[in-house]
């Protein structure tokens, strides 16, 4: 069974622009690339597909996402959860274990692995706990989870409070050449805190979320990393300060690599219109001084890859107002477009810094063999209508969650066609 995707605009890296290409898959490989200026391929035997006009870029990879199954169904599921991935064009989605129960043993693993293998429509990786439950007091049996096939190890959605069992994991991780994904957050900076401190906490007189609630964990991690070997990735960084000490442990060689997501890249607590729970998140919007530094961090580098953490929560809960309701908003079907309207269409990054930020960075830093176009590589594409605009609808998102601060945003760049492994799993084409 062989596809050829014809007139595709791919990226080239060393011109600097987007070139005509066609692009034959063939078993679940790109089995070939053909210039558009030498005419059209012998089609003749092969289904096709026209791409004319838009972007034909390797699938999207995106490493933090809550696909809330299993035990949260209600808000998300893995069938749910990997369409929506689908149509934000992501082609690897990599899944955190808070879940109920937490996915902290093998058994755990396979079932997200069989859901997905059975329900998923993308690629999906399991992240297992660091600690038992989350809870910070016992770490969990890591060969046995990287046995079942967790790819890295986290608690994601909390901190680890304690730095002796930080290390511990760290060595433990380091020494079967296993990743550890953090969470930054201490625990005792933000009680009762849901906003960032800044001028919406000041206006609303609200308590703050610190920046240093973050900065404090990333600083003690790098030092463990350093002292232990690890691989140490950050999640969702978002202050000024995280990304300073992120840049000082890269310059001295400590194995450390970052995410960051859409929304601490475009909005700061200034943008936040009122107590409406769609715009609260952990970590939260912080301010534009913040959201600058971040900008600088991704564009240098020190920051490697690009992440949604897609957090979908029901409409329910949301609806219980900035200090009741859950951190967290949903990211698959608004972060390609976001991105590509705010940093590229806007003249501010080449096209090709943000596809490398969403494939091939993130495909570097987890060793996954995804995420280019180059003949042999598993066929994950994404083809995106660079032009068209759209309003966000999150009514008519695929995933369960609508909660997002972006509902009526005007943007381009709005994904049209998914490939996973050769196979169209999502198309409006
Ligand atoms: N990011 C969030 O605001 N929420 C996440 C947890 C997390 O990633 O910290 C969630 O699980 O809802
Ligand atoms: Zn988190």
């Amino acid at each position: 069974m062989s596809t050829w995707i014809l007139n595709g605009q791919v990226w080239n890296e060393a011109a600097e622009q987007l070139e005509v290409k066609h692009v034959r898959v063939e078993n679940g490989v790109i089995a070939a690339i053909a210039s558009g200026a030498d005419g059209l391929p012998d089609t003749a035997g092969h289904e096709t597909i026209d791409a004319k006009g838009m972007l034909l870029s390797a699938g999207f990879i995106d490493m933090h996402v809550h696909l809330r199954e299993p035990g949260f169904e209600y808000k998300e599921d893995i069938a749910s959860g990997t369409r929506s991935a689908a149509r934000g064009g992501f082609t690897t989605i990599a899944c955190m274990p808070n879940t109920r129960p937490v996915i902290d043993t093998p058994e755990t693993i396979k079932y997200v692995l069989d859901k997905a293998a059975t329900e998923g429509i993308v690629r999906v990786l399991p992240y297992a706990a660091i600690t038992k439950n989350e809870l910070g007091r016992e770490l969990t049996d890591f060969a046995a989870l990287k046995e079942a096939g967790a790819i890295g190890f986290t608690d994601d959605g909390v901190g680890v409070q304690n730095a002796q069992m930080m290390k511990d994991a760290m060595s433990l991780a380091a020494s079967m050449n296993m990743p550890i994904i953090a969470h930054c957050e201490d625990d005792t900076l933000v009680v009762g805190a849901a906003v960032t401190e800044g001028k919406f906490a000041q206006k609303h007189g609200l308590k703050g979320i610190p920046n240093e609630s973050e900065a404090i964990h990333v600083g003690r991690d790098v030092l463990l990393a350093e002292a232990t070997g690890v691989h140490y990735h950050v999640c969702h960084v978002s202050t000024e300060q995280s990304v300073r000490l992120i840049r000082l442990a890269k310059s001295v060689g400590v194995k450390v690599t970052a995410e960051v997501c859409p929304h601490h890249l475009i909005l700061s607590d200034e943008d936040i219109p009122s107590l409406d729970a769609n715009w609260k998140m952990n970590p939260p919007l912080r301010t534009p001084r913040d959201v600058q530094a971040v900008i600088e961090g991704l564009e240098d580098g020190t920051l490697d890859m690009i992440v949604t953490d897609h957090a979908p929560h029901s409409a329910e809960e949301k609806a219980r107002g900035m200090l009741l309701a859950p951190f967290g908003i949903t990211g698959f079907e608004t972060a390609f477009p976001l991105m590509y309207t705010h940093f590229v269409k806007n003249g501010k990054w080449p096209l090709g810094f943000l596809l490398k930020r969403m494939t091939t960075d993130p495909a570097r830093v987890f060793g996954l063999p995804t995420g280019s176009l180059a003949v042999g590589a598993p066929a994950d594409v994404t083809i995106v209508d660079l032009e068209g605009e759209r309003e966000v609808d999150p009514q008519a998102f695929a995933s369960k969650g609508k909660n997002t601060p972006f509902g009526g945003w005007k943007l381009n760049g709005w994904p049209v066609l998914t490939m996973v492994n050769g196979a169209v799993v999502w198309s409006e084409l």
